[in-house]
């Protein structure tokens, strides 16, 4: 057995060939073996002592395909820095930047954008077109811009999609497919792209896009205190975990909220009784708009997949079970987010159950990742997420859904990241 009960007092020695686990499926019980050294955990004490703060069940090799090969954990983005203790060091320099304060300073510019996205989609509506996954990314492309370079890509200035959002529309499907097949890479990175380009030089445009950004926002003192190939590192990391993430939460935000006519109505009459020009406390004081946003991420994660984590060389017990060291154990923001248990109905869009949340049911919420490795860009994405939607369903109460959305064409493909699988 690669796992026992509490009373084995002895950590097991490594098993290079441990046995399956003898439980199959989460019907009967929250631990099971996927894979020779891999195990599906979804089970909220095991949760909590694999992903607490100071954890050193560090990120699984998973993470090394993000970066290019030469990269280290020392010189890649936080995001793919595979010790916790690494990445803590990190993280530092980047916390004071996503704190609520400093992203308020952020604010009055993101205001004018997310003012620009409006008249975009208004426009498009008014011709009879429906693009919401298009102005979402063009939105979230531009704030990350916004952040990495000192100023945004002009997406929606422009209205036409950047080669920066392409490269990133292109490269994130190949980086599950990098992740998920590794024997690939060598072959991807030279597989000619539909524009002719091949992977592996979209991943040196990210780095491109890095040094770009160092150039642009920083002196050069604050150059030498962080070493310029780790900026670089970091501002491709954030243009791209902070994309599609936020865009994609708008994308099917939108597309619950127009689903559902009740709470479509909820949401109109609480967001059209808000000042003129609400700022970030007004909006964070909305109940039913906090509420809407809390469900959506519960239902449509940004990044419903698998957060991979190694168990450490000392083996360990996590919960009822003794775990081998090595073993490399997954656990999802979908499992414990769609939590019967926990969750009535938990497949229902329901605003309301943020009424009186549960602490179980504030425990189980996981949109933003665990907290030893937490999203760093949470207050960001948050602040974009209430603008834009505030926005959206003041200035348009009439939009519907458009015959052409069903739920076959929003059917989430899950590469790490989601998108819709008609891409609109
Ligand atoms: C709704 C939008 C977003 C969602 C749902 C989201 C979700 C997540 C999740 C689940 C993780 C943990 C991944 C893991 O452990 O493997 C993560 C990490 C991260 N996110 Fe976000 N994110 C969002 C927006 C953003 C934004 C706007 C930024 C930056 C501007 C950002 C930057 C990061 C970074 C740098 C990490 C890596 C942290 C680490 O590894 O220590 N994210 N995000």
């Amino acid at each position: 057995m690669a796992f026992h009960r509490p009373n084995t007092t002895q950590v097991p020695n490594p098993d290079p060939h441990p046995p399956k686990l003898n439980i199959p499926t989460y019907q009967e019980g929250p631990y099971v073996s996927i894979a020779p050294h891999e195990v599906a955990i979804a089970d909220i004490q095991a949760y909590r002592i694999i992903h607490r703060i100071g954890s050193n069940f560090n990120k699984g090799p998973w993470y090394t395909s993000q970066a290019p090969s030469q990269y280290n954990d020392e010189t890649c983005g936080v995001f793919g820095i595979l010790s916790n203790k690494t990445a803590s060091r990190r993280r530092r320099l980047f916390q004071a930047a996503g704190t609520k304060n400093i992203v308020a300073e952020w604010e009055p510019q993101f205001i004018k954008l997310f003012d620009l996205a409006l008249q975009r989609i208004k426009a498009d509506l008014q011709d009879g077109q429906y693009n919401f996954v298009k102005w979402w990314t063009f939105l979230a492309s531009d704030v990350t811009g916004g952040l990495a370079f000192g100023e945004p890509f002009s997406n929606l200035k422009n209205g036409v999609i950047s080669a920066m959002v392409q490269d990133i529309e292109a490269a994130m499907p190949i980086i599950g497919v990098r992740a998920e097949l590794p024997w690939l890479k060598p072959v991807l990175n030279y597989t000619p792209t539909w524009c002719g380009n091949t992977w592996s030089a979209r991943f040196d445009r990210f780095v491109g896009y890095g040094w770009d950004a160092v150039h642009a926002t920083l002196d050069d003192e604050e150059e030498q205190a962080v070493p310029d190939n780790v900026i670089v590192s970091e501002a491709a990391n954030v243009i791209v975990a902070g994309t599609n993430t936020a865009a994609m939460t708008l994308t099917y935000l939108t597309y619950a909220v127009l689903k559902n006519e009740t709470v479509k109505k909820k949401l109109v009459a609480e967001v059209s009784k808000l000042l003129t020009d609400p700022r970030w406390n007004e909006l964070e004081n909305s109940p039913y708009l906090n509420n809407v946003i809390q469900e959506a991420l519960k239902l449509h994660p940004g990044v419903p997949a698998s957060l991979l984590r190694i168990v450490p060389t000392s083996g360990s017990q996590v919960d009822k079970h003794v775990i081998p060291a090595g073993t490399q154990i997954c656990t999802r923001a979908w499992n414990f987010q769609c939590d019967p248990y926990v969750f009535e109905d938990p497949l229902r869009f329901n605003p309301d159950r943020w009424n009186n949340p549960t602490p179980a049911m504030k425990e189980h919420m996981m949109a933003f990742g665990a907290p030893a490795r937490m999203c760093l860009g949470h207050n960001i994405a948050r602040l974009e997420i209430l603008h834009a939607v505030s926005k959206l369903f003041r200035e348009c109460p009439q939009t519907a859904l458009h015959p052409s959305t069903t739920e076959a064409s929003m059917e989430m493909v899950d590469y790490f990241a989601i998108k819709p699988k008609a891409e609109r």
